[in-house]
């Protein structure tokens, strides 16, 4: 046989064996996905009053389940849940509650659960940790306080919830439930301006990655959220105390709404996923840190991984350039 012939028929084989092994992975996560159904389950989303997890309690509502919303202000839960009836499946069927609590405090969570369960009649089978927040900064310019109460929101909040939920359903003898917590892009690596933020995202990622591991005992399923830049009453907050730096560099992400947000976590969630990313840079980011999450297609994430593999090392050189320079004009003009 000619050379070309013999060459070009390598790499045909090649390539469909990667094709196939593509397709093989994605059928084993089908076929392994976990049953994600909310139709008539009570589901409990802290952070509901506002932004992403406004909208992921709207979704919960649109697909037939019995929602509970959690966070601080009474004016805005109250306000939200009207939001989230107007969009129900069967308004009459499903019921709707908010509760109010302060996540940080692990009394009020604990009592707040307790009174979601009485009124909705019904055990929690689906958690959706979304209460958090962002107070970016330069590090040496904030006080302990401020990085602390990052991570007292964010991190402790989630373990709280989480925690009393999970120890619920054990005792329920509930098999099937799923618990969602929330990280960010910025779970994946770190960047100036958000120490403390990426202290508290890390820790939500570890906190899933080994609850992943140790809940399948009870068959309760662990999801983790990793989403880039949502265009939410939060994010303008978080953008009056960022750094000019930290704006440039995240100016990459072209960011997302929050209703966009909920409709790709939901398909995430849908495919049995546990690290679950919708943009982009996240899904990059997802790859290249993945030690030993579970793949969401083996073939396409490896793939990707070896993008990020040569990518993410000139890019970081650059970040790194940019804030040696920043520092550097920072000095003259003082
Ligand atoms: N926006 C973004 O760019 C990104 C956001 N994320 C993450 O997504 C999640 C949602 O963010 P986003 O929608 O922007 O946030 P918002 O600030 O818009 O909304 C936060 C929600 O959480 C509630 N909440 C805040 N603190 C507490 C608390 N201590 N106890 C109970 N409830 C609380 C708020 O209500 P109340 O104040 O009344 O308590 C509100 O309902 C967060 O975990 C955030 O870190 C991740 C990546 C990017
Ligand atoms: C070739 C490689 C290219 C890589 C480009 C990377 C660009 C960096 C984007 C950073 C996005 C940060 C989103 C933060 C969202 C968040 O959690 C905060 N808004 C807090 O709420």
């Amino acid at each position: 046989m000619e050379d070309w012939r013999v060459a070009l028929i390598t790499v045909l084989s090649v390539l469909g064996g990667i094709a196939v092994a593509g397709a093989l992975s994605e059928i084993y996560l089908r076929l392994t996905a976990a049953k994600f159904d909310v139709r008539d389950k009570h589901c409990y989303v802290t952070g509901g009053s506002q932004g992403l997890g406004k909208s992921v309690a709207q979704d919960l509502a649109r697909r037939g389940a019995h929602v509970t919303i959690v966070a601080r202000r009474e004016a805005v839960l109250k306000e939200a849940l009207a939001e989230i009836k107007a969009v129900a499946q069967s308004p009459k069927q499903q019921k709707f509650e908010y509760v109010i609590a302060d996540v940080t405090d692990r009394e009020e969570t604990v009592r707040a659960i307790g009174e979601a369960v009485d009124r909705q009649g019904k055990p929690i089978e689906y958690l959706f940790c979304v209460a958090g927040l962002s107070n970016p900064g330069i590090f040496i310019e904030q006080t302990t306080s401020t990085l602390q109460q990052v991570m007292d929101i964010n991190y402790t909040g989630t373990l709280n919830t989480v925690h009393e939920v999970a120890k619920r359903m054990v005792d329920g003898k509930i098999r099937g439930g799923h618990l969602v917590m929330v990280s960010s892009t910025l779970g994946f690596f770190g960047l100036i301006g958000y120490s403390g933020y990426c202290a508290s995202k890390f820790a939500i990622r570890g906190l899933a990655e080994a609850l992943r591991v140790e809940l399948q005992m009870y068959g309760i399923h662990v999801h983790c959220y990793f989403p880039g830049t949502i265009y939410t009453p939060g994010y303008e907050t978080e953008n009056l105390t960022k750094p000019q730096i930290t704006k440039d560099i995240e100016g990459a992400d072209e960011g997302m709404s929050p209703e966009k947000c909920s409709a790709g976590l939901f398909r995430g969630l849908a495919r049995g996923e546990f690290a679950i990313a919708t943009d982009p840079i996240s899904v990059l980011f997802r790859c290249s840190t993945r030690g030993t999450m579970p793949n969401n297609n083996f073939v396409l994430d490896t793939f990707i991984s070896a993008i990020g593999w040569i990518a993410l090392t000139p890019w970081r050189m650059f970040v790194d350039y940019s804030v040696k320079s920043y520092s550097a004009s920072k000095k003259k003009t003082e």
